[in-house]
């Protein structure tokens, strides 16, 4: 009883801060790469065979590559003369050091890597289009050499990465900003600036981006369109496929595609732009973007809260959108598994006292006040209904950094934890943790850390599990399992991270094969020499 009181005790202290709050900007905390050494991707081939016969009706019988890792394609391999011609348009910036190289074949998690030997690096839309032709035509001479575009290179999926040789075409000197409309809102740049310092940027004009990941500082605008990534904010500003309003891209024949509108309303046609938002460099190369920003909240509060089950977040979550409404920006969740990895590996504490579950809540309005009063009488409610059992409010900005990055950093704990496999699901929100719960019976003590996370208001489940090494046993455990279940609730197998190369073959899990066929010929027509990120996003048994 004593404890019950001091903890409203302590909500109610607070509460009454939250009516002292001045204008709080996030946390700019970084995904830095992180030096751990784990065995590469493999997948057995009963593994994946397995899968396959699981796949949707229209697609059984179809032939899917026995292994994660498919065959090197009959690409080109590239030459001196290649070379003359990319140091003749790219000087200093073609790139054929190994050590230099390196970084960029490997991937974020350090769990796939390619061996190529050449990045080149451009600056401008013009370089990129004169690449990509030299790539399909050097002189007369008709060709195919493979190009992995990559970004910041912190995808979670192997899409960023070479699989082979493919030539490294990194955005990362594309970082202009092109115009920014102080009116509409509407930002312009290259698709290689940083995610973070677009948001730098913006805030001293009084904007925001629309979108933020716990990768902001190094993962890149074009990336985060090719890969149609969701992130913190998407409950509260949309997906990407509603925010960009333009791109300018380069085809797999070099030629440039300047569809970088600044329009909101735009029926003209198809709207061709959606093809490439998610397509993981497979269709073009982005080079650069225009997107909606929004006005930056006058007033952002950060709320954590601890829940006894699963159920009362739910019932938390739904008292939160009637209550807190316009105002409402992020509802996440972390599990008390999370929490301990939090603790154990990267010494972050726990402001408050243990629960099963942990929701961060956060609100942007333009009343500081007004945003202040909902707040109270949300957090009131919940109390005094007992669907919270702890909370603490966060009115000053390193708080609100802490409190986030408790959010924000599990995906690092988790690096930390062992060999880890990543599932990113879309479910109906009532079911996301069932899974969790039903994967942790499944696995028995197979597994070291079963954890689940992510975007309660996306309906997005993280789901990770964790061994001590690599341990093929364990993952035909939970694979099929876990896009059988998926699939069993019409869910998504990829909600936000993409296919990449390693989920490539699951995609009938949540896509009819007609679907994935018309994928196919898009693809075979955008890109008729498959040059453009090979291996990735689509399965390996499509005709091209
Ligand atoms: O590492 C993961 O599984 C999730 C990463 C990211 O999408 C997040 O929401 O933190
Ligand atoms: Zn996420």
């Amino acid at each position: 009883m004593a404890g019950l009181f001091q903890r409203a005790l302590r909500l109610r202290t607070a509460l009454r801060c939250l009516y002292d709050y001045s204008t709080l900007s996030r946390s700019t905390a970084t995904l830095s790469p992180v030096d751990f050494h784990r065995p590469f991707l493999t997948c057995s081939s009963e593994q994946v065979l397995a899968s396959t016969r699981k796949l949707h009706a229209g697609a059984e019988g179809s032939k899917v590559s026995p292994s994660a890792a498919p065959e090197r394609l009959p690409f080109c391999r590239v030459t001196e003369e290649d070379l003359a011609f990319f140091r003749k348009i790219l000087p200093g910036r073609t790139i054929v050091d190994p050590d230099l190289v390196e970084p960029s074949n490997v991937d974020w998690l350090k769990s796939v890597r390619g061996s190529s030997e050449v990045l080149l690096r451009p600056q401008t839309t013009e370089e990129v289009s004169q690449i990509l032709r030299w790539m399909v035509t050097k002189s007369t001479e008709s060709r195919n050499l493979a190009v992995n575009p990559q970004g910041g290179n912190t995808g979670l999926v192997g899409g960023s990465v070479p699989v082979y040789d493919e030539l490294i075409l990194s955005t990362s000197l594309m970082n202009k900003i092109l115009n920014f409309d102080s009116i509409s809102g509407v930002l312009t740049c290259q698709a290689g600036c940083v995610l973070e310092n677009l948001s730098f940027y913006l805030e001293e004009r009084d904007y925001i981006m629309p979108l933020d990941l716990g990768a902001k500082g190094s993962c890149q605008i074009g990336g985060n369109v090719a890969t149609n990534a969701g992130g913190l904010r998407l409950l509260r500003y949309g997906s990407l496929h509603g925010t960009v309003l333009g791109l300018e891209l380069v085809l797999a024949d070099g030629q440039v595609l300047d569809c970088l509108s600044t329009l909101r309303k735009d029926n003209t046609g198809y709207d061709l732009k959606q093809l490439f938002i998610g397509s993981e460099g497979t269709l073009g190369v982005i080079t650069a973007v225009s997107i909606l920003c929004p006005r930056k909240p006058k007033s952002v509060n950060v709320v954590f809260l601890g829940c006894e089950t699963f159920e009362q977040l739910l019932k938390t979550f739904q008292l939160c959108k009637g209550m807190l409404g316009e105002i409402l920006s992020a509802f996440e969740f972390l599990d008390s598994e999370c929490m301990r990895l939090l603790n154990t590996h990267l010494k972050l504490p726990n402001p408050i006292s243990d629960c099963p579950f942990y929701i961060v809540i956060e609100t942007s309005g333009s009343d500081p006040t007004h945003d202040a009063q909902k707040l109270h009488n949300f957090l009131e409610e919940a109390m005094t209904s007992s669907l919270v059992s702890d909370g603490t409010v966060a009115t000053e900005e390193a708080k609100i950094k802490a409190l986030w990055s408790l959010r924000e950093r599990v995906t690092e704990a988790l690096t930390h934890d062992g060999f880890t496999h990543k599932y990113d699901i879309s479910l109906p929100v009532e079911r996301i943790y069932q899974l969790v719960t039903d994967m942790r019976k499944h696995l028995g003590n197979q597994a070291k850390s079963v954890v689940g996370y992510g975007h309660v208001g996306d309906g997005n489940l993280h789901l990770n599990v964790t061994s001590p090494s690599k341990d093929p046993a364990l993952l035909a455990a939970i694979e099929p399992f876990v896009y059988e279940w998926t699939a069993s609730c019409r869910g998504s197998i990829s909600a936000e991270h993409g296919l990449g190369l390693k989920k490539r073959n699951y995609i009938y899990y949540s896509k009819q094969s007609q679907a994935v066929a018309l994928m196919g010929n898009i693809k075979a027509m955008l890109d008729p020499k498959g040059i453009l990120n090979p291996y990735k996003t689509l399965p390996d048994n499509l005709k091209q």
